[in-house]
């Protein structure tokens, strides 16, 4: 039995890994869950999982319906630290980290340290964590499975490694957003409603509006980068509408494996949770390659979605943090509707150039220079 922490419990990655939890109860134990505010939600989910300790991280966050929700006797923990004691409680296995931004990279971080693995979705963490995480990673050796679809893709077609010795360049795939076709200025003055329309995935909003910016795919390229140590120039983005190829690796001698798959997260999600077994998926639907027909795939427009643009950028000025704050707070004004669409990058390149040339030592230092890059979108807001 796996004993497994699903952090984020709450938002769409977690509720589906909890779905593939409860799929396979006699291999999978879900013995802590977290949330941020959403006490309904999570007393619902935990009723469900009986979870031992149940974890809330946000500051406002009403325990006392929460207490009042459970309907059996669960630890709970609160406070500022919930999050980092939510990662050793009850001695996990593996903790899903599916929380939003970089607040998951203090849990990752602890994970590291206790030698946890990890089921990594929250790829702001090791784009914030950059090389100081990637190097964590290599010298307590945890096992880090990505979640994320792309990456997922990758360890498979990579025969569930990490090694990149004979791989010419790794190909990410993008479904393009809901903008693909349109022109510079529509999308520059784009509504949110639809922003928050993807054509091919459900998923929290934050994520919904990157993939329409394509920082989606900015973020992948660099969570690519520090996840499987390649070269940002050997990493190219190909713009696949349908998302049936979720990526692929390019060999050495130019033969090409691809991933393909259902569009649907429990897919990823479901590999890590039983990783190295590989067994049915009863929530997900096989592939009907009769129905699908036809398969494109497009050069992504950097002009358009300089957003794809400025990650090439923040890999090459060691800026990932920064490009990762900056788009985050940009986002969360844009969700408000506070701020225009092309502010996002127009808000991510002037924060690159604000703080390039401060490349952080410790992990400290970077939720330090988080902070003082939101302040800095702030005053531009
Ligand atoms: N959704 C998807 O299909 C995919 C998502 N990802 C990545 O997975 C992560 C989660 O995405 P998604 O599930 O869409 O997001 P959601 O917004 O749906 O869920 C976010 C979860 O994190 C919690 N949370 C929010 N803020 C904080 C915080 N400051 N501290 C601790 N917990 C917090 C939320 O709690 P509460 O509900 O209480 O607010 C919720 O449980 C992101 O990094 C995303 O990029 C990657 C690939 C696909
Ligand atoms: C499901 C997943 O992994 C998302 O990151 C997805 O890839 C988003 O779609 P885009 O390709 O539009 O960014
Ligand atoms: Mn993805």
């Amino acid at each position: 039995m796996r004993n497994i922490t699903i952090l984020g419990v709450t938002g769409s990655v977690g509720q589906q890994a909890a779905d593939v939890a409860r799929a396979y109860p006699e291999r999978i134990h879900v013995g802590c869950v977290s949330a941020h505010n959403d006490v309904r939600t999570l007393a619902g989910l935990a009723n469900k999982l009986r979870a031992e300790y149940v974890a809330v991280t946000g500051a406002g966050a009403d325990l006392e319906l929460l207490k009042e929700l459970l309907d059996y006797d669960a630890e709970i923990l609160s406070g500022p630290e919930a999050l980092t004691r939510a990662c050793t409680a009850g001695n996990p296995d593996m903790v899903v980290l599916s929380v939003l931004g970089i607040a998951g990279l203090p849990a990752f971080e602890e994970c590291l340290k206790h030698k946890i693995a990890v089921a990594l979705a929250n790829k702001e963490s090791l784009v914030c964590g950059g090389k100081l995480v990637q190097r964590m990673i290599r010298e307590t050796g945890t096992l880090v499975l990505p979640v994320d679809s792309e990456h997922s893709a990758l360890f498979q077609c990579l025969n569930n490694r990490f090694d990149v010795s004979e791989v010419q360049k790794l190909w990410i795939t993008a479904s393009g957003g809901p903008f693909l076709h349109w022109s510079k200025d529509e999308i520059d003055h784009a509504p949110l409603e639809r922003a928050l329309k993807h054509p091919r995935w459900s998923m929290g909003q934050k994520i919904t509006i990157d993939s329409a910016s394509l920082a989606n795919k900015g973020l992948e390229v660099m969570e690519a980068h520090f996840m499987y140590g390649m070269p940002a120039e050997r990493i190219k983005v190909l713009v696949h509408p349908q998302s049936i190829v979720h990526s692929m690796v390019e060999w050495r001698d130019g033969s090409v494996t691809a991933q393909m798959g259902p569009v649907d997260m429990r897919m990823p999600i479901q590999k890590s949770l039983l990783f190295p077994e590989m067994l049915e998926n009863p929530c997900v639907k096989p592939l009907n390659f009769y129905e699908i027909g036809r398969l494109e795939f497009l050069e992504p427009d950097m002009e358009r979605f300089p957003c794809l643009a400025l990650a090439f950028e923040a890999i090459d000025t060691e800026t990932t943090t920064v490009y990762n704050s900056a788009n985050e707070e940009a986002v969360a004004s844009y969700l408000a509707g506070d701020i225009e669409f092309h502010r996002i990058y127009e808000l991510i390149g002037d924060s690159m150039k604000k703080f390039g040339g401060y490349i952080p030592q410790t992990i400290s230092e970077i939720l330090e220079l988080d902070k003082d890059v939101r302040a800095y979108v702030g005053t531009l807001l």
